[in-house]
């Protein structure tokens, strides 16, 4: 329905509401905001001209441990909140997010205009351009979204509750999620991050954080790196333990990149969290990758006062989370964001 409605000549993109799911923004591929119509011949069945991105609400919101009471008015909450961020330049993507982020506020309402929140009552990150108008170039007052572009819930997941964990050493940026599977080029895992993230930033046309994850065999000098989720999917735990047969190094570090850049065009900063361990049969929750088989060695848990001996997978979110390459890339680039707010700020309006 999204293609076809673009087949008759929308202009920039259909916005489909997905109820608790969030929304979903469907354009041609190549098309950012101010493009005009594409003459690129549309074939309904085939998706190679257009691209999906999956909007949620921001993370962390106050409202979202209230229960939902009725959804009457949500659709109505949505548009008129996108029409009015989009109208003060809020960008597409973000102001999509946003205005998610005003719907669930109104179904935690009864009614329809009653539902809907007053300016004044929005919490802090979806009053984003009223704080950006009024501050007339104080910086101090302003903030900015920055829009975490994976496709891997795990790792959403992790970033959010060390976002969430972040209280106290807040920094003046609001996160919040794209759902992509962008291409990953060959090459070191620091180029494919680069690229990664370029390629999100044009296509977003909006500052973006990507992340991509390496599991390195040091007696493998490093693989397989940044392709261990083809070796995991192809090798199984069992194989990749199987690989080091023969090899009397079990050691592996787990390393995490992310890559921020303000906007298209714009530099790309990496931050790298590594954490060492070793390869060892499969033990723990099986939800997330390679966790059951990655043992991290005694040090990296004494540095963090956590139980040793245990996998990623048999310890607690919060326990990895106190040692785990994603927190240390993380917190370089909490770090980063804190110390230069004012800087990125003016690089991602410009
Ligand atoms: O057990 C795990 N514990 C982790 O802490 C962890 N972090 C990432 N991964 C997996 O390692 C591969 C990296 O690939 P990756 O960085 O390209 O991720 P991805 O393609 O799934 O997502 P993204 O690129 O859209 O962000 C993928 O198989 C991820 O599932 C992990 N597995
Ligand atoms: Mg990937």
């Amino acid at each position: 329905m999204a293609r076809a409605l673009l087949e008759k000549g929308v202009r920039t993109a259909v916005i489909v509401t997905l109820g608790e799911r969030g929304a979903m923004i469907v354009r041609r591929k190549g098309d950012d905001e101010t493009v005009e119509q594409s003459t690129t011949d549309v074939n309904d069945d085939d998706d190679s001209n257009h691209e999906t991105i999956m909007i949620s609400e921001p993370a962390d919101l106050p409202h979202q441990a209230l229960p939902v009471v009725d959804a009457v008015g949500a659709g109505d909450a949505f548009c008129g909140a996108l029409a009015a961020y989009l109208s003060r330049g809020v960008k597409l993507e973000q102001a999509s997010s946003m205005a998610c982020g005003v719907a669930s506020m109104s179904v935690r309402k009864r009614g329809a205009q009653e539902s809907y929140p007053l300016a004044q009552d929005l919490p802090e990150c979806l009053q984003l351009d009223n704080k950006q108008q009024s501050s007339d170039g104080e910086e101090s007052e302003r903030r900015g979204t920055i829009t975490f572009v994976t496709g891997n819930k795990n790792k959403l997941l992790e970033v959010q509750r060390l976002i969430s964990s972040d209280q106290g050493k807040s920094v003046p940026f609001d996160l919040t999620n794209a759902k992509l599977d962008l291409p990953e080029l060959q090459g070191s895992p620091e180029e494919i991050a680069r690229e990664k993230c370029k390629t999100a930033a044009n296509l977003l046309q909006s500052a973006v954080m990507t992340e991509d994850t390496s599991l390195c065999f040091h007696a493998l000098n490093g693989l397989p790196g940044a392709y261990i989720k083809w070796f995991l999917d192809g090798l199984g735990h069992d194989g990749l333990n199987k690989m080091l047969q023969g090899f009397d190094d079990n050691r592996a570090y787990a390393q995490t990149i992310i890559a921020f850049s303000p906007g298209p065009g714009k530099e790309v900063h990496l931050f790298d969290g590594r954490t060492e361990g070793r390869i060892v049969p499969p033990r723990g929750s099986l939800d997330f990758g390679w966790d059951p088989i990655f043992e991290p060695l005694e040090e990296e848990c004494e540095s963090g006062d956590i139980d040793k001996g245990n996998t990623y997978a048999e310890m607690t979110k919060d326990d990895k989370n106190k040692i785990s390459h994603r927190s240390k890339s993380f917190e370089k680039f909490r770090h980063f964001l804190a110390t230069s707010s004012g800087e990125i700020l003016k690089g991602m309006n410009a």
